[in-house]
């Protein structure tokens, strides 16, 4: 009988034969532990690109981060990919256009559309403003197109001509325009949408040019921000700096005020559970609340949000000037006519006005009736004269107007102010930015108590913010006691509320809500995207479904491979060693074994 030995089909030197003896106890050390070490090498494997993937969240931040810094660049204009949107912010007192751009959705439907200001090649924003503001055109309604023109051209200077065809085009008029007759309103509106498409190819069509509702303003300021902040980031919960969560996996969003120059909103996040109030104000709190749905599919309710957001017509900063101004002509013409005085009836007896600069003369006219003013700057006693223009009511959760407002956590939120709000702590008094009440009161009363000798000198040598201009020095002392009011004794912040930004630049850039108004039209176009993408994602995940597979089957085979290999070793390593201690009997058994085979007698 015979044992014929299987050799695999294999390069000579490959030639072995399964051991059909239990290896040594050393050998079976040697290869448990080889097997041990390869199980721990790849269990590290999964291990470390599991961590990776963990750590995503901290490298999402360094992403946001980058991305932030990325923003300050120039817009390449030579990328065909990107898209741009124009924003025509026409409010009382200017308009002005801001040009956006975004890349392709990143095709994930949790994903707004990333939208930024685009940068000239000077890394500049590229922004225009342009004064007075559009109601100036209530009896020309006919020139309305030739106001917003050299707007209109400037952005269509900046965005590549071949874009401009998708380049949706949105002009949204503010309080200046709700101000005046409707029939004023359409026909300039009229007049925009019948004229701007012979001089320019925008994507532009009449529901894109409107007057939008002060609601809509305050919900879209808010939208900005929090986009700007990262606030509608949901994923990166674990994300170390992320403020409380409002909700399991939901960021902390934070509240706006904006005071323009006709009207002043506010906004804030309310949770779902609104407190029980009597019906009357229950009714008016629906009114109050928008619920918007952010995401690009309506299933997905993580964008969904629910806002309180109120808007006050004549509450902005230079149309309160007017208020106060009506008020003080019709009490002193009063006072006047009762006491048989002639207060403010000639400049050599004018009414001191506590509101302006020591020294600044001033004439308010009214209906063909005049009054002599002059200031003697005592921030107190002003803002202790706007309190009737506050118009609270007597209940508890009245705010300005008497109009309900939502409770506020005054001690788990944040607040951002902008326009007025910045201009009012940062143009002249140079303290915009993170808002303390007292230093700020303490500021305003000194800059009201100083000359206007003093302050135009200053203005002179530059003193002040370039973005200060005389008018801003003249009412300085009125916007920013009456600002102070708003805040504290119509919005009922505390007086030391440290949560308040003031703000116009985050991160670098201008947060307006012309910003929120384009995320907000635009947040259906993803949807587009995602179908366009739909088909090369199916490509995409499959192809890295099998690479990532195939990563870990490459690194699979790498140690079966390299196991082989070593476990080869080792048995040439004993083969030789048992060579070297019986030599001959060994081969000769193999030779016998094989060689009667062909008839050959060997040995003695
Ligand atoms: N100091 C300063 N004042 C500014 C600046 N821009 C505008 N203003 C003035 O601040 C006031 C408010 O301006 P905006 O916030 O632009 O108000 P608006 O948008 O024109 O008015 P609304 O339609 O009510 O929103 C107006 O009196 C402007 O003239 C600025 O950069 N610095
Ligand atoms: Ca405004």
């Amino acid at each position: 009988h015979f044992r014929i030995s299987f050799s695999y089909l294999c390069p000579a030197s490959w030639y072995f034969t399964v051991p059909t003896v239990s290896p040594f106890p050393r050998q079976r050390v040697a290869f448990l532990g080889l097997f041990f070490i390869s199980c721990l090498l790849l269990l590290m494997l999964i291990m470390d690109f599991r961590h990776w993937g963990a750590s995503l969240p901290r490298d999402r931040q360094y992403e946001r981060y980058l991305a932030r810094v990325g923003e300050l660049e120039a817009t390449d204009t030579e990328d065909l990919t990107l898209n741009y949107g124009l924003v025509v912010d026409c409010g009382s007192s200017g308009s002005r256009i801001f040009v956006y751009f975004w890349p392709r959705h990143n095709g994930n439907p949790h994903d707004l559309l990333d939208i930024k200001q685009m940068r000239d090649r000077n890394s500049q924003p590229v922004v225009k403003k342009i004064k007075p503001g559009i109601s100036a055109m209530a009896d020309t309604p006919e020139h309305a197109s030739d106001y917003l023109r050299p707007l209109l051209s400037f952005a269509a200077a900046h965005v590549p001509v071949k874009k401009h065809k998708e380049t949706p085009l949105y002009i949204l008029c503010t309080a200046g325009m709700r101000l005046l007759p409707e029939r004023k309103q359409l026909a300039i509106l009229a007049d925009l949408v019948r004229d701007i498409p012979l001089e320019f190819d925008f994507l532009f069509s009449q529901s894109q040019a409107e007057v939008i509702s002060g609601k809509q303003e305050g919900v879209y300021a808010w939208i900005g921000i929090n986009f700007v902040l990262g606030r509608f980031d949901h994923e990166d919960e674990s994300d170390a700096e992320a403020p409380q969560e409002l909700a399991a996996g939901r960021r902390r969003t934070v509240g706006i005020l904006d005071m323009g120059g006709a009207s002043l909103q506010i906004a804030y996040e309310v949770p779902t559970s609104t407190s029980v109030l009597p019906p009357k104000q229950e009714e008016e709190a629906k009114i109050l609340l928008a619920e918007f749905n952010l995401g690009c599919d309506v299933q997905h309710t993580e964008h969904v949000y629910r806002v309180y957001v109120t808007t006050f017509l004549g509450f902005g900063g230079n149309f309160a000037r007017q208020r106060y101004e009506d008020l003080v002509l019709n009490e002193t013409l009063t006072k006047n006519r009762l006491l048989g005085q002639k207060t403010g009836l000639s400049p050599d007896n004018p009414l001191l006005d506590p509101c302006l600069p020591v020294g600044l003369t001033d004439v308010v006219e009214r209906n063909s009736q005049v009054l002599h003013i002059r200031g003697r700057g005592d921030w107190a006693s002003c803002g202790a004269m706007l309190s009737p223009l506050l118009a609270r009511s007597n209940t508890s959760q009245a705010s300005l107007n008497g109009i309900y407002q939502s409770p506020i956590d005054f001690n788990n939120s944040e607040f951002y102010g902008f326009s007025e709000f910045f201009y009012c702590t940062e143009d002249v008094l140079r303290i915009g930015g993170h808002y303390h009440g007292p230093t700020f009161a303490k500021a305003a009363q000194d800059y009201c108590g100083m000359a206007w000798s003093v302050l135009t000198q200053r203005f002179k040598n530059g003193l002040f913010s370039s973005h200060a201009d005389e008018h801003r020095l003249k009412y300085q002392c009125f916007k920013s006691a009456w600002m102070y009011q708003v805040l504290h004794e119509g919005f009922h912040f505390p007086y030391d509320y440290p949560h308040l930004q003031t703000a116009q630049l985050v991160y670098d850039r201008e947060v307006q809500w012309t910003l929120g108004a384009i995320l907000y039209k635009t947040r259906f176009l993803p949807l587009r995207d995602l179908r366009q993408e739909g088909v090369r994602q199916a490509h995409g995940s499959w192809f890295r479904l099998s690479f990532v597979y195939n990563h870990y089957l490459f690194f699979a085979c790498i140690l079966v491979v390299l196991l082989a290999i070593i476990l080869y070793l080792l048995r040439l390593r004993r083969i030789h060693h048992r060579q070297t201690r019986t030599s001959a009997p060994l081969d000769l058994l193999w030779i016998e074994e094989v060689v009667p085979m062909i008839g050959v007698q060997v040995g003695p």
